[in-house]
């Protein structure tokens, strides 16, 4: 049985103004119990323009509801137009930040090495990098889904201390399963992620391996996720669309009760 403690968080993306992400936090965490956090916890990561209003309102009520940023830039500070450093998201008392999302690398053109640069630029100033790694439908089709997304948790971490990567939370999140309704199967979910696993074992050691918490995501529901939470590699799941409804992320929080 695995010491880990799941973790589920919701990538809210980019949705919700300041003024909707204190209403939802207040309804999350009116719901959510203490017997809830003692299982699991839980996160929120919401657009870089609630984050203030998020930590007013998690210091204030002293919730126990932690949140982080969906990117970090590379940089620490200077000429870098529109981007949010690692020490204004430590600032703000974040305990995580996405990293490599597949919306990013896709749009924003992320390769394997600015993802790696994030990740240490996260390290660096206190954060948890969830690192998101995952192959697209033609990858999976061809049969090297478990190469290709190896390959990013190898790039991701180039060059990252073992004490470092122990703490990281990896995130396989296919991308044809995200905002899809196409959810991975569970079996498949766990292939990836526990030869993600190896590949942390491979590359440091099975200490660190067995701590590394491993997320699924794509497509996470309340009806899906207890069996996605019964695999032994799958330490929690980062969820999308479902998170923007409080009592739907509730009930994926309580998955054992599913
Ligand atoms: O990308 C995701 C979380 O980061 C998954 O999104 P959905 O849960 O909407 O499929």
């Amino acid at each position: 049985m695995s010491t880990r403690t799941p973790l589920m968080a919701g990538n809210w993306k980019m949705n919700l103004n300041h003024l909707e992400a204190i209403a939802h936090t207040q309804k999350l965490a009116f719901a959510l119990a203490d017997k809830d956090y003692e299982a699991v916890e839980v996160a929120v990561l919401p657009p870089f323009t609630d984050l203030r209003s998020v930590q007013t309102l998690v210091e204030h009520d002293k919730l126990k509801i932690k949140y982080g940023a969906q990117d970090i830039s590379a940089h620490d500070g200077g000429a870098y137009t529109g981007e949010i450093s690692g020490p204004m998201l430590a600032k703000l008392k974040c305990t995580y930040v996405a990293v490599g999302h597949s919306e990013r690398r896709q749009y924003h053109h992320e390769t394997d090495e600015i993802v790696n640069a994030k990740v240490k630029a996260a390290f660096k100033h206190g954060l948890t990098p969830i690192l998101c790694v995952g192959e697209e439908l033609e990858v999976r089709e061809a049969g090297n889904h478990v190469s290709h997304t190896l390959a990013q948790v190898e790039g991701g971490l180039k060059d990252v201390p073992a004490e470092q990567a122990a703490t990281a939370v990896i995130a396989y999140e296919p991308v044809w399963a995200i905002g899809t309704g196409k959810v991975c199967g569970a079996e498949d979910a766990q292939e990836v992620c526990a030869a993600v696993r190896g590949k942390i074992a491979e590359l440091y050691s099975q200490d660190v391996a067995d701590k590394v918490r491993i997320q699924y995501g794509g497509s996470v529901k309340s009806g899906n996720v207890a069996e996605i939470m019964a695999q032994a590699d799958i330490d929690g799941a980062l969820v999308g669309g479902a998170s923007l409804d409080a009592d739907e992320f509730v009930k994926i929080v309580r998955f054992r009760d599913q």
